[in-house]
């Protein structure tokens, strides 16, 4: 596990700078720079040069404190990574030897009440992480009841989806939502002594959803594995940390697709992609996961999933395949 200058503790750290493993004369992409935890740890194996994004401004700042001390080495760019190559492109990048991302939210946007994530401290029901668009606030007093809970069952494979959107429909004609606290007491109420089996905060699962919608966070997934995929040289690699399985499962299934493991006709078979070349091997088989000694230091660890592998010389899968779901 690595420390940061902040609060944020890096997950899986000393994990993903292995799978990265930065080499001399090398550009590494950090494509979730929060605290900047991974890419103080890749400028520390050498590169020639570490390049951050985030779509938050109070990460971007961090960043800009970055390239004062690391100069030349360290160049901080504020957008989407699901957008990287236009981001690299304008910096004049157009290959890249590793690229690492580390999703969701960081603990510096999840304890400040202001930004809206968390359903423990009373705050405006926001959620974005970055730039403007829809707030959480939004989707939930503008939204219909079926299309709400298909949202809160999709993003938070939350059973009890419909009962909460109704709840919130009829608490919404009352007064509009805007307060996490508020919606945090009508999920609550919607579900129940139910979630208390789960051992989670009754909210957990509708707070998830409505995040991952404000952000559009597993569209992001998809466009910045894709734009990875076209930006790693051979033998680049791709490291990816996720916290739920919604996200695990998309890069599980990318990389399946990829590594040519997902419909192999037998395993005597030469494995192939769906008939195309592999663009990508695995690093290794399955998700590594932290251990005990970093779960108990970083209880948010816990969920964490490390997948990572390394590009080959065959060309990028057409964007056309992209199916998901
Ligand atoms: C878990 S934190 C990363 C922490 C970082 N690895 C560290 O060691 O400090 C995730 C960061 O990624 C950013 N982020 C999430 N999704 C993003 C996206 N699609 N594009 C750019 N930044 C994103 C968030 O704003 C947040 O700062």
């Amino acid at each position: 596990m690595l420390n940061t200058d902040g609060p944020h503790i890096s997950v899986l750290g000393r994990e993903v700078v292995e799978a990265i493993a930065p080499q001399p004369g090398e550009t590494i992409v950090d494509g979730t720079f929060g605290a900047g935890g991974y890419a103080r740890a890749f400028l520390g194996a050498g590169p020639r040069l570490v390049v951050g994004i985030d779509r938050d401004p109070t990460a971007v700042a961090r960043g800009r404190a970055f390239e004062a001390e690391f100069g030349a080495r360290f160049a901080m760019l504020e957008g989407c990574f699901g957008d990287m190559e236009s981001l690299l492109a304008a910096r004049g990048i157009d290959g890249v030897d590793g690229v690492a991302l580390d999703l969701g939210v960081s603990s510096m946007q999840f304890d400040e009440a202001e930004r809206g994530f968390s359903f423990r401290e009373d705050g405006p029901l926001d959620m974005r992480m970055g730039g403007p668009g829809r707030t959480a606030a939004d989707i939930v007093n503008e939204t219909a009841e079926e299309d709400l809970a298909n949202i809160i069952y999709d993003f938070g494979e939350e059973r009890a989806s419909r009962r909460i959107a109704r709840f919130i429909v009829a608490a919404r004609g009352e007064a509009p939502i805007t307060r996490t606290r508020t919606l945090a007491d009508i999920v609550a109420r919607a579900i129940g002594r139910g979630a208390e089996r789960d051992r989670i905060h009754p909210a957990t699962r509708t707070f998830q959803a409505l995040r991952i919608a404000v952000n559009d966070e597993l569209g992001e997934l998809d466009r910045g594995l894709a734009a990875a995929e076209r930006l790693l040289r051979p033998g680049g690699r791709l490291a990816v940390v996720s916290f739920h399985s919604l996200e695990d499962r998309a890069v599980k299934r990318f990389l399946s697709k990829r590594a040519g493991a997902e419909g192999a006709p037998s395993r005597h078979a030469p494995v192939r992609a769906g008939g195309r070349a592999p663009s990508f091997d695995l690093l290794f088989r399955g998700a590594a996961k932290p251990g005990d000694d970093e779960i108990r230091i970083n209880p948010r660890a816990r969920s964490a999933r490390l997948r990572a592998a390394r590009r080959t010389t065959a060309p990028a899968f057409p964007i056309t395949e992209e199916a998901r779901r």
